[in-house]
């Protein structure tokens, strides 16, 4: 079964800039696929088309977007609203796109839990807290009691990761969630959105532009180019024998992957 499916899928800007043009593949359940590709290929507008959030003045123009068999592009706004947070998720590069920086963490978490399912204040924060100490935020309960710019990027990319994952989604959704980050930190959280999906089963559909990072969590890898998709693969055909020229490239620019090893690709 496949979570998500984007059909030949275009999406346009009103400045006439198609961005995105004829792009198919599959997300099966469970899986993680990794988007790759330089600046500006079309990455993050692909996966916000598939949110509902594309940027003013951007829609799709063709094809369709399957979400557990169903066309996301049908829903109402409504039916999106109400699977965005609870069935699919999405966290950004920076977690201060996701945080309210005038509020502490604890009471917008505690709300955005309580948006979607019927808790008390109290079972809500105890959710909170479970999701903030898988993610390995130590003293959980000081993370609540804090205004997002009291924390460490790291740390407030975590918290955003754990509200994102509090519904437990189907699907999660990350455009760079990592690029803010230092190398060390970027490692753990990648390591810890692993652990999410082994536990949960969530899928994942990650945008990044480092290499090391894709082939360290990916089960599939998409490659983009100028809007469009380049090769889509399993991790290691992708890695080890890619089909497409500029994947080629793309990979001889970049030193030997090694596990730990993190590549940017610009
Ligand atoms: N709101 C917008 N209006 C017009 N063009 C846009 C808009 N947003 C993005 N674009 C254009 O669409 C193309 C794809 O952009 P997109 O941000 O999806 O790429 P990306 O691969 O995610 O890049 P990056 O890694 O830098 O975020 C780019 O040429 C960009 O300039």
């Amino acid at each position: 079964m496949n979570v998500l499916e984007f059909q030949d899928i275009s999406v346009i800007y009103q400045n006439g800039k198609t961005a995105v043009h004829n792009v198919s593949f599959t997300v099966p359940e469970h899986s993680i696929v990794a988007v790759v590709g330089e600046s500006g290929s079309g990455k993050s507008t692909l996966i916000r088309a598939a949110m509902g959030l594309l940027s003013t003045g951007g829609s799709v123009s063709q094809g369709r977007i399957l979400f557990e068999g169903e066309n996301l592009l049908g829903f109402s706004k409504e039916q999106i609203r109400s699977i965005r947070g609870s069935e699919m998720a999405m966290i950004f590069q920076d977690a201060g796109d996701y945080l309210n920086p005038r509020r502490k963490i604890g009471p917008q978490y505690i709300e955005t839990i309580r948006c979607h399912i019927q808790v008390s204040k109290k079972e809500a924060g105890q959710i909170a807290l479970d999701m903030l100490s898988r993610l390995k935020l130590a003293d959980p309960e000081r993370i609540m009691r804090s205004y997002p710019f009291q924390l460490s990027g790291g740390m407030r990319q975590r918290a955003a990761i754990a509200m994102a994952m509090s519904m437990h989604p189907k699907l999660l959704l990350a455009d760079e969630p990592t690029s803010a980050l230092d190398v060390t930190v970027q490692a753990q959280v990648v390591q810890e959105m692993l652990k999410l999906r082994e536990d949960m089963g969530t899928a994942i559909v990650i945008v990044t532009h480092n290499m090391g990072v894709a082939s360290r969590m990916a089960d599939y890898i998409a490659v983009m180019k100028n809007g469009y998709l380049r090769e889509f693969g399993a991790r290691d055909q992708v890695i080890n024998a890619p089909r497409d020229e500029y994947t080629q490239q793309m990979l001889m620019a970049v030193p030997e992957l090694e596990d730990e090893q993190i590549v940017k690709i610009r």
